[in-house]
């Protein structure tokens, strides 16, 4: 079995094209290939399926072997996968998720290859039983959260897949490793969480770190800079057009007023190809 391995400004994935549906055991698969030291290592599996509803159809398995709703910058490394191998010719091409319905994509190509992909994300979704959260609000903004004495606040967010921003004065030295796993599975989450940690540094900038459900410590994340621009729009801390600055580089991330579409606007990059026994 031939994959490829991708990432969108560090957060990795392996994409395998060409079958039909996903294999019964994807999540022992998923385990095994993911494994950075007994395989071959990524933060995720993505398989590019037919659709019946749009172009193409992503699933994407976390390397923990849960199966995510929605991967932002796995859809982008769906996207230049497909034009770059010539699945398609179009610039513009529409890919079904499982949890976020169908997305539009716009392909930036430079010398023959997608250099950076501009996503419709969809309308985020801000009803706290439907993140899904405990809270019962029709938002769930600064929500005081507990987790071994200490307090946070945070902002839930679904952009398919649930999020929650937690905002402190220092994202990028923040001690992700402590906090990160505990509110992943905090009993307010009923289907678990990604963790967002974010410092606001103007009202067109801000840091992100993220501690992703399923995968732990990424890179980058998304979904998860959508859920942030979104939650600081709430919070009246910036405008609706800023810049995510993650461990691994920028997503530029707009949230339009007319449509209420979020929209997301990154690289993706191909390392390399191999072969599966
Ligand atoms: N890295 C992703 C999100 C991947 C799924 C996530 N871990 C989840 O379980 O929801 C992104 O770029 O959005």
């Amino acid at each position: 079995m031939k994959f490829t391995k991708l990432h969108g400004l560090g957060n990795d994935f392996i994409v395998i094209a060409g079958e039909k549906e996903l294999p019964a055991d994807v999540d022992q698969l998923a385990i095994r290939l993911c494994n950075r030291f007994f395989g071959i290592g990524a933060d995720g599996l993505v398989y590019i399926l037919p659709s019946e509803k749009a172009d193409f159809k992503m699933r994407i398995i976390n390397s923990d072997g849960s199966e995510a709703e929605q991967c932002g910058n796995a859809i982008r490394c769906v996207s230049k996968y497909v034009y770059d191998h010539k699945l398609t010719n179009s610039t513009e091409i529409t890919v079904e998720t499982l949890g976020a319905g169908v997305q539009k994509v716009q392909l930036n190509v430079q010398e023959g290859k997608v250099a950076t992909v501009r996503v419709d994300m969809g309308q985020p979704i801000l009803q706290g039983l439907e993140v899904p959260t405990t809270v019962d609000e029709a938002k769930v903004i600064n929500h005081p959260i507990e987790v071994d004495g200490r307090e946070f606040r945070f902002t839930a967010v679904s952009m398919g897949n649930p999020h929650c921003v937690i905002y402190v004065d220092d994202a990028v030295n923040f001690d992700l490793a402590v906090w990160g796993p505990k509110l992943e599975v905090h009993p307010m989450f009923p289907r678990k969480i990604n963790v967002e940690f974010a410092t606001v540094k103007n009202r067109a900038f801000t840091d992100m770190r993220v501690w992703e459900r399923g995968a732990g410590p990424t890179l980058a994340c998304g979904t998860g800079a959508c859920a942030t621009l979104v939650s600081s729009v709430l919070n009246g801390l910036t405008d609706r057009q800023a810049t995510v600055s993650l461990k691994g580089g920028d997503l530029f991330i707009e949230w339009n007023e007319e449509d209420n579409h979020v929209y997301m606007t990154g690289p993706a990059e191909e390392v390399y190809q191999g072969t599966l026994d």
